[in-house]
């Protein structure tokens, strides 16, 4: 869809839909470092009200792992697919399905570390993935990408490159967030539902697609740009005034900077 036909998302999370949510960039204000962003009181006990009202069909996609996601919504610990869906928590508060780092990967990090970790570049080990976070030094963003596409070759066929928020990360080609939304699909709290998936970045374009196919609703936050979502907010405020809004609050476009 083109940024100048971007519409607003209906009104409709009710219990007949299933609720996908992407974290950093959609719940959560992009802040220097990941571990800088804040979770207030008011999103914790909003994501209770949700899971409730769709009778459990509400899981994270994201791409931090599942225990840094816990670590900054607990004492939450909801339905996830952290790393882009290499790894699953299927029922609320149950065990995770977690993913190792290989040790190609461990060398891959202490390398890129030593060459780049010194300059305000935060080096994000996720088991099978790296992200290399540039946002406190944007300069070396095309070295940081040229270091992880120079690996490329010396990897195992089976990863990729992908343009993150700020930064870059290299994965395995089984990261991918449509195939984690079709996952949940499948479970009962999930089947005969329809999906809506909120995301803001380029690694959300494939849960777009796959929500499309299945006949519910892409929506992506931030401002207007290209992307296969039908529908779109244009800040986190929005998101959440517009997730709020589906559990009888009253709209209020300050909604995140009202609820640390
Ligand atoms: O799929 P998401 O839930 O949106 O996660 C995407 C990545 O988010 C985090 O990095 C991004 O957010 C940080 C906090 O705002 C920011 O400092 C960084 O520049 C962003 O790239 C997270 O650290 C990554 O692991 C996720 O892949
Ligand atoms: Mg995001």
């Amino acid at each position: 869809m083109s940024a100048s036909s971007y519409l607003p998302p209906p009104q409709v999370p009710d219990a007949n839909w299933a609720l996908f949510l992407d974290i950093d960039g959609t719940l959560l204000e992009h802040a220097e470092h990941p571990d800088a962003v804040v979770v207030g009181e008011r999103l914790r006990t909003l994501l209770v009200e949700l899971e409730t009202k769709l009778d459990g069909a509400l899981a994270f996609i994201t791409g931090r792992s599942i225990s840094v996601a816990d670590r900054l919504f607990k004492p939450l610990r909801l339905r996830a697919a952290g790393l882009y869906g290499l790894e699953h928590r299927l029922e609320m508060n149950g065990p995770v399905l977690a993913a190792s780092e290989p040790a190609d990967i461990a060398a891959l990090a202490q390398e890129i570390e030593a060459e780049l970790g010194v300059a305000n570049v935060y080096v994000e080990r996720k088991g099978p993935i790296l992200a290399i976070h540039t946002r406190a030094a944007p300069h070396l963003l095309p070295r940081a990408t040229q270091l992880v596409e120079e690996a490329l070759k010396h990897l195992p066929k089976g990863y990729r490159v992908l343009a993150g928020n700020a930064g870059v990360e290299l994965m395995p080609l089984q990261a991918a967030k449509g195939a984690a939304i079709r996952r949940f699909m499948d479970l009962p709290a999930f089947v005969g539902k329809q999906p809506i998936f909120l995301g803001d970045d380029t690694s959300d374009e494939p849960g777009f697609d796959t929500v499309n196919e299945m006949g519910g609703l892409s929506v992506r936050i931030g401002p207007p740009r290209q992307t296969s979502a039908r529908y779109a907010l244009s800040s986190v405020d929005q998101a959440l005034a517009w997730l709020a809004e589906s559990t009888g609050q009253k709209g209020d476009a300050r909604w995140s900077s009202l609820s640390a």
